[in-house]
């Protein structure tokens, strides 16, 4: 018999015993880097979620998985302070979210350049590092020079060296994606927030960027939240899946949610997770999957017509970022 995680006690780790710290203080050193408890986010009678813990420590990389609407952007903007919990708490390295948090790297869902085509691919991440101060445009000598090599450092960190001279607009979706990704790390976060990276790129690709994360969290300790529709992509690499759908979750590692029983439990209806040569398939009878928005196709790529969810990176500050 298969184990299902109750909502009750699906924390990642146990909480923090640590004391909480005082708005805008020094968050505890013991922290868990994200700790949401008894978190609920509702739009008027409609419940995305509630009663959900969740505690992420350092270098912990997280898969949210769930049908369109089950609110997985929504859990994003909540952790960068743009969406305010209707219950619960939610915390940062010990301190309560707030906007602008520069400790959060994000690549959000949308793929577009807005303006950016003629950038340089190197220009982007460097503004992502220094835009917020006065820019190493005004820089000379020394300092100019330890922010290329800085920049260097992180395209190369993410496998982008070969194009980093290249207008943004002549990058691949693929290429686009590992800029997108140095820029959020530019910062150095403790925490990458990615919203759906493997949209609109091929299977190869998608692995490729999964595997950067995973080394990024192996090397530096950053911990990382990835709302992905492509399980099999992740599947290696997470620590743990939180599975949002109808106003209820899962969270455990990959062989305790992606079980049969488990998300048939989830969805109140009998789902499938079927093994096909190493690939996970969630299969669900048509009608009750309508009612859930939830279908085999959630777990497949799909169509990369992005949306933007209207979200503001933490060093959001010039027209042409990448988002
Ligand atoms: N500010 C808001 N006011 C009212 N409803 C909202 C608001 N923001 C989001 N919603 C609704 O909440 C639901 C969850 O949205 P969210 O973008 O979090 O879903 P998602 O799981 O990321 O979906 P997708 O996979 O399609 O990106 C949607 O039905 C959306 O329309």
């Amino acid at each position: 018999m298969r184990t299902v995680i109750d909502k009750t006690e699906g924390s990642i780790v146990p909480r923090s015993t640590a004391p909480a710290a005082p708005p805008g203080g020094p968050g505890p050193a013991t922290a868990p880097v994200v700790e949401l408890s008894h978190a609920a986010l509702s739009f008027g009678d409609r419940v995305l979620w509630s009663d959900l813990d969740l505690s992420i420590p350092a270098g912990q990389f997280v898969a949210v998985l769930g049908a369109n609407g089950a609110g997985k952007t929504s859990l994003l903007k909540v952790l960068l302070g743009e969406l305010p919990l209707s219950g619960g708490t939610a915390r940062i390295a010990g301190r309560p979210v707030r906007r602008g948090n520069d400790r959060i790297g994000y690549v959000p869902q949308r793929v577009g350049i807005d303006g950016a085509a003629m950038v340089k691919a190197r220009d982007v991440v460097r503004l992502g590092r220094d835009g917020h101060r006065w820019g190493p445009s005004f820089q000379i000598g020394r300092a100019r020079r330890e922010t290329r090599s800085a920049v260097d450092d992180l395209l190369e960190s993410v496998g982008a060296s070969a194009f980093a001279d290249a207008p943004v607009g002549m990058l691949s979706g693929g290429e686009l994606q590992r800029v997108r990704i140095a820029e959020a790390l530019a910062g150095d976060p403790d925490l990458l927030i990615l919203d759906e990276p493997l949209a609109a790129l091929d299977l190869a690709r998608q692995h490729e960027v999964a595997e950067l994360m995973d080394r990024r969290r192996r090397d530096h300790g950053t911990s990382v939240i990835f709302v992905t529709h492509e399980i099999n992509a992740v599947i290696d690499h997470v620590d743990q899946i939180l599975y949002l759908a109808g106003g209820r979750f899962r969270i455990g590692p990959v062989a305790e949610v992606m079980t049969s029983q488990s998300l048939s439990e989830l969805y109140g209806a009998p789902v499938d997770v079927i093994d096909a040569h190493g690939r996970l398939v969630v299969v669900a009878a048509n009608d009750m999957t309508a009612g859930m928005h939830q279908s085999v196709d959630d777990h497949f790529p799909h169509d990369p017509d992005v949306h933007d969810h209207g979200a503001h990176h933490p060093a959001d500050h010039e027209g042409w970022r990448l988002r």
